[in-house]
Parts: structure tokens; C-alpha cells; sequence
């Protein structure tokens, strides 16, 4: 019997026409068998973290799916490689970056995905769009509920697209 499970995926882009692409990358996602798209958050405008690069667009979508977590990862940098992501170093611009954030209350830690994602508890452009859409998941790792840890980090390069 196939199961549904429930994860978090973080979108960013910060080349090209930002908007076009997470809206169009959300698209896809709709489309993909055995995901449904449950909730998205809004777009929030946030400066780079790490070397300097151009402002990025970042938000949250909440999938309902029966894909394992290796399957939804590999649906994800297909959806990469389909906006025509070119890959250079970690931090680098990018047309389209997807992560998983939060995958049930799964935790793994294989080279090629961990879960839940190493760095979200740290992130303010992960954490204030999921703060939206999931406040009262737990973070396995740190058992702290989203809302919680959106509140413990700095919210100032992180503003609302009007
Ligand atoms: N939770 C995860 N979500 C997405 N990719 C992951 C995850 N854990 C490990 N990876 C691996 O990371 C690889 C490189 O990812 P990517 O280039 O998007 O990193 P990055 O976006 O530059 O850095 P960061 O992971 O800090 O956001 C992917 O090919 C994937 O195998
Ligand atoms: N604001 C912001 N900064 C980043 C982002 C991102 O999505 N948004 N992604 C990175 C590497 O994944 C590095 N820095």
C-alpha cells in the first residue's frame, strides 16, 4: 500500500525572471504524478546570504506525496534542470533552486540528501515563507516547531514581494 507523506520543499531563484520561473516551477510541481501541491507561501524578496550576488526570491511549498524522499529529490533537479539551472559552486546564482526541507517527521542523512535540511533552522528566507504555510511542524532535529524557530532568527533581509 503506497503511503502519503507530507513535505516541506524551500524555492529560490535569483537570475532570470525570478517570478516566472518559481510560479512555473509550481506549475510543474501541480502536474508531477503522486505530488499534490497542499499550500504555498508567498514570495518574499531576501538578500543573499553568503558571497554577494543579487537579491533572491524565496518561498515554501507544503506536497502531499507518495514518492519516497530519493524520488521527490530527483523530481526536484529535474524540475532544476527543466528552468535551465546550470550548476557551479554551492552559494553560486541560480535560475531555480529546490530543497526538501521536511519530509514527515523523517530524519536521513545520506551524501546525496539529508533531511530535515542541514541549514533551514538558520535560514530567514526558509524559515519566515514556512513560518506561513507550517508554524506548528517540529524540526526533528532541534524538536522546535517552525514558528519557533522563524522567531529566533534575523527577519531583516527578508521582506514581503508587494
Ligand atoms: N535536503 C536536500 N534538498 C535538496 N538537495 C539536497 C538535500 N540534501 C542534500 N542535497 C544534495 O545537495 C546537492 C547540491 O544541492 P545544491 O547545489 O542545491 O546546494 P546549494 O543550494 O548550493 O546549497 P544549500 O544546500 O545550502 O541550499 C543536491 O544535488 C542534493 O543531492
Ligand atoms: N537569500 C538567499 N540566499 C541564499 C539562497 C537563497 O535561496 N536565498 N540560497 C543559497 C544556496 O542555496 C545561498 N544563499
Amino acid at each position: 500500500m503506497m503511503v502519503d507523506s507530507v513535505s516541506a520543499i524551500a524555492l529560490g531563484s535569483n537570475l532570470g525572471n525570478s517570478l516566472e520561473i518559481l510560479e512555473a516551477a509550481l506549475a510543474v510541481l501541480a502536474k508531477t504524478p503522486r505530488v499534490l501541491v497542499k499550500a504555498r507561501s508567498q514570495w518574499y524578496q531576501t538578500k543573499a546570504v553568503g558571497p554577494p550576488q543579487p537579491d533572491y526570491l524565496n518561498g515554501c511549498a507544503i506536497l502531499q506525496t507518495t514518492q519516497p524522499p530519493l524520488v521527490l529529490l530527483n523530481t526536484l533537479l529535474e524540475i532544476e534542470q527543466q528552468f535551465g539551472r546550470v550548476r557551479r559552486g554551492r552559494n553560486d546564482p541560480r535560475t531555480l533552486d529546490l530543497d526538501v526541507l521536511l519530509f514527515d517527521d523523517v530524519v536521513l542523512n545520506k551524501p546525496e540528501l539529508q533531511i530535515p535540511h542541514p541549514r533551514m533552522v538558520e535560514r530567514a528566507f526558509v524559515l519566515v515563507p514556512l513560518a506561513e504555510i507550517a508554524p506548528d511542524w517540529i524540526e526533528p532535529i532541534s524538536g522546535k516547531a517552525i514558528a519557533e524557530l522563524a522567531k529566533a532568527v534575523d527577519w531583516s533581509g527578508v521582506k514581503k514581494l508587494s
